[in-house]
């Protein structure tokens, strides 16, 4: 038994048993909404596991959940002791469960922070001050924001800001199955994408363990993976990230044809393959592989070329190959 686990038995804490989603929908008329993608996760076993791939918490540490929703993943959370607990949830019905969750942990001297806040436009360097304290970020994400999210959180993990002004914030998240496996697909793996190549190059993604759809509750259409992003201490480049998501983005946008394609679509027409033909070249990098078979280092390296003529001829930043009417054709829109 951990030794947190230990301390939770000796101090007599006793979370209230979960709720059965029939309580639930009783006790705070809650009905799962769609739009917000709510699939709950009423099963003890799984919510621990998911908080025991974040790894050791310490009790200086402090956890931040997103989208705690009734409260399940919160209590494994609590079992385990951080100093402080923060929950971001934006569907405000469910602060009569968090808080009753916040009165059992009070005799602990466990902090709960409780905000009914778009996780989204969570203000983290605001509501987390102390950088001497170590940052968890666990969440059964909500699907419907979970890429963008994580987006935001790599530019953020860039720029040493926000929840990742220290550079040991670890994030152990839900995906549907299928994103996770895209998150940590190796190179030459078919489902390797944009996403891909944008989370290994500011972490080291571990796919942890997946869960069958059926342990939600409603039963989403798919099965969900848990991977951990661990960033890397080094980060792969520290080009700035809206020109790295750009030329990752272009080189995918074409998966099955050379990634010279996708990556040609960054230049007019016109001198497109003359441009292109001298910075694979420059790059080092065999302009007839297809984007899944590019590595994170020749991403970069090409966007490494892709800067340095940026720099020396300014106005093809602003080239918009979809704004060009013969190269909207060309145009395959396959985000991730
Ligand atoms: C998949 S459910 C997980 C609920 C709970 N953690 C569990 O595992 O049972 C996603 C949760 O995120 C909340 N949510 C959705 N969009 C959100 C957002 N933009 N910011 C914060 N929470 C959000 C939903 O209301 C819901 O409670």
């Amino acid at each position: 038994m951990s030794e947190a686990a230990v301390r939770v038995l000796k101090s007599g804490m006793r979370l209230p048993p979960l709720p059965t989603i029939r309580d639930l929908v009783k006790l705070y008329q809650l009905q799962a909404l769609k739009q917000l993608s709510q699939n709950f996760l009423m099963d003890e076993r799984i919510t621990d596991k998911i908080v025991k791939s974040a790894g050791r918490i310490d009790e200086r540490d402090i956890v931040l959940e997103v989208g705690p929703g009734p409260g399940g993943i919160t209590r494994s959370i609590l079992r385990r002791q951080p100093e402080k607990l923060i929950l971001v949830e934006k569907d405000a019905r469910f602060l009569t469960s968090l808080e009753l969750l916040k009165e059992c942990a009070k005799p602990l001297n466990l902090q709960v922070d409780i905000h009914i806040e778009d996780i989204l436009r969570f203000n983290m360097e605001q509501h987390i001050n102390d950088t001497t304290q170590r940052l968890h970020l666990i969440g059964n994400l909500p699907f419907a924001i979970s890429t963008r999210l994580i987006i935001n959180w790599f530019e953020d993990l860039s720029l040493r800001r926000g929840a990742f002004r220290r550079n040991d914030t670890c994030m152990t998240l839900t995906f549907q199955k299928e994103v996770a496996e895209r998150i940590c697909a190796p190179l030459g793996d078919k489902q390797r994408c944009r996403l891909s190549v944008m989370s290994q190059i500011w972490t080291q993604p571990v796919m942890k363990f997946t869960i069958p759809g059926k342990a939600f509750v409603p039963k989403p259409d798919v099965d969900v993976g848990v991977v951990k992003l661990i960033p890397l201490k080094q980060p792969k480049t520290d080009l700035p990230f809206g020109l790295v998501e750009k030329v990752v983005r272009h080189i995918f946008n074409m998966r099955q044809k050379y990634c010279r394609r996708g990556y040609g679509t960054l230049f007019p027409p016109e001198d497109r393959d003359v441009i292109c033909f001298e910075l694979f070249k420059q790059a080092d990098v065999e302009n007839t592989l297809r984007p899944f078979q590019l590595s994170v280092d020749e991403c970069i390296r090409l966007a490494t070329v892709y800067k340095e003529f940026v720099d020396k001829n300014p106005h093809i930043a602003f080239y918009d190959f979809r704004a060009n009417k013969n190269s909207t054709s060309e145009f395959v829109n396959n985000h991730i």
